[in-house]
């Protein structure tokens, strides 16, 4: 299912709805990161593409309650966070791994997901205490909880504050970037974690890992310039790519994104139609498309990559509709 900018969109079906944004803007002057954003969302990974400045952290960070639209509603976990006891319940039912995470220098690993606990309103003691623990294993920092926060690597600094969202078993999880600087065996065991723990809940992962939105996510968000260019499924959004990706034998005269393999053929993404590169109908070989090149393909940039025109967003690929 596609959209262009505010159609309403079902979440996954018979699964529920945990966000349902209804002509979300959110304004930071005059500029507007997010434009009437329609948009449902229910239990599985979402994974939030867009370029630079698209507006995903600003779609979190209303998600998490950390800012207010300017204009529209939102309801999330069934309540309304314009009132003040909806927002208190819904910031004890969520967990929010923000881009930038604050993380106390000089607090233990331990001590500073204790401290999030306690903010968390996380029980007694031993149940806060057994809570850590359980996150700490989690994340695979168990054996490091006495280290300074100081003292761990920027990876394991990624994963502590992952464990801090984590805390409370949340219903919603928003995740933003949170594969940065992981090692591949750990970005694995993120993928284990969180694909286990959206079998129930619903998490929102924003991201530029397009590996990380294949493995993980049943549904893909696609934001252009505050706006919902896409909504639906990762194979949907392959689907776009269909035809217009080939293998030449060397790279076409006429410039369109590419480069060359291993193998020494080039792989060619062709934005404006589904046939091989002019000069090319005889030696070009289909390929197989990705869901990077549905991604590229939406958003324009196979067009933006072909011109190397940055600003030049008229040029928007056949997603945009
Ligand atoms: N605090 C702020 N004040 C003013 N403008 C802001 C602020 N935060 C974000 N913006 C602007 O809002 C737009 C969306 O930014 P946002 O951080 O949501 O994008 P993003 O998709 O998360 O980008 P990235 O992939 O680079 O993290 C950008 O034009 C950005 O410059």
């Amino acid at each position: 299912m596609t959209t262009s900018t505010a159609h309403a969109t079902p979440a996954c079906p018979g699964l529920g709805t945990t966000v349902s944004a209804q002509g979300v803007t959110r304004r930071y002057g005059l500029r507007a990161a997010l434009s009437d954003l329609t948009l449902e969302l229910g239990t599985g990974v979402t994974g939030l593409l867009g370029r630079n400045g698209a507006g995903k952290t600003t779609l979190l960070r209303c998600l998490a309650t950390d800012l207010d639209p300017t204009g529209g509603r939102l309801e999330i976990l069934g309540l309304n966070p314009e009132r003040a006891a909806d927002r208190t319940e819904i910031r004890r039912r969520l967990g929010h791994l923000p881009q930038n995470p604050t993380l106390y220098p000089h607090f233990t690993a331990f001590g500073l997901l204790d401290y999030i606990a306690v903010l968390k309103e996380l029980g007694g003691r031993r149940r806060r205490h057994d809570e850590v623990r359980r996150v700490l294993g989690l994340v695979g920092l168990y054996d490091r909880r006495f280290s300074r926060v100081r003292r761990l690597s920027g990876g394991m600094k990624q994963r502590l504050a992952l464990a801090g969202a984590l805390l409370g078993e949340p219903r919603l999880l928003l995740l933003d970037e949170p594969t940065i600087g992981l090692d591949p065996e750990q970005r694995i065991r993120f993928r284990d974690l969180v694909s286990e723990f959206a079998t129930t809940r619903t998490v929102v992962l924003s991201t530029h890992q397009i590996e990380d939105v294949e493995a993980l996510c049943n549904r893909v968000v696609v934001l252009d310039e505050g706006r919902l260019v896409f909504t639906g499924t990762p194979a949907e959004l392959i689907g776009r790519a269909h035809g217009h990706v080939w293998s030449l034998p060397e790279r076409p005269s006429a410039g369109t994104t590419t480069w060359r393999r291993p193998d020494g053929r080039y792989r060619v993404l062709t934005p404006d139609a589904t046939r091989p590169p002019e000069g090319y109908e005889e030696s070009a070989e289909p390929v197989e498309p990705t869901l990077e090149d549905g991604y590229l393909l939406l958003t324009g940039a196979a067009d933006t990559a072909r011109t190397g025109d940055t600003a030049g967003r008229g040029t928007a690929g056949p997603g945009l509709t």
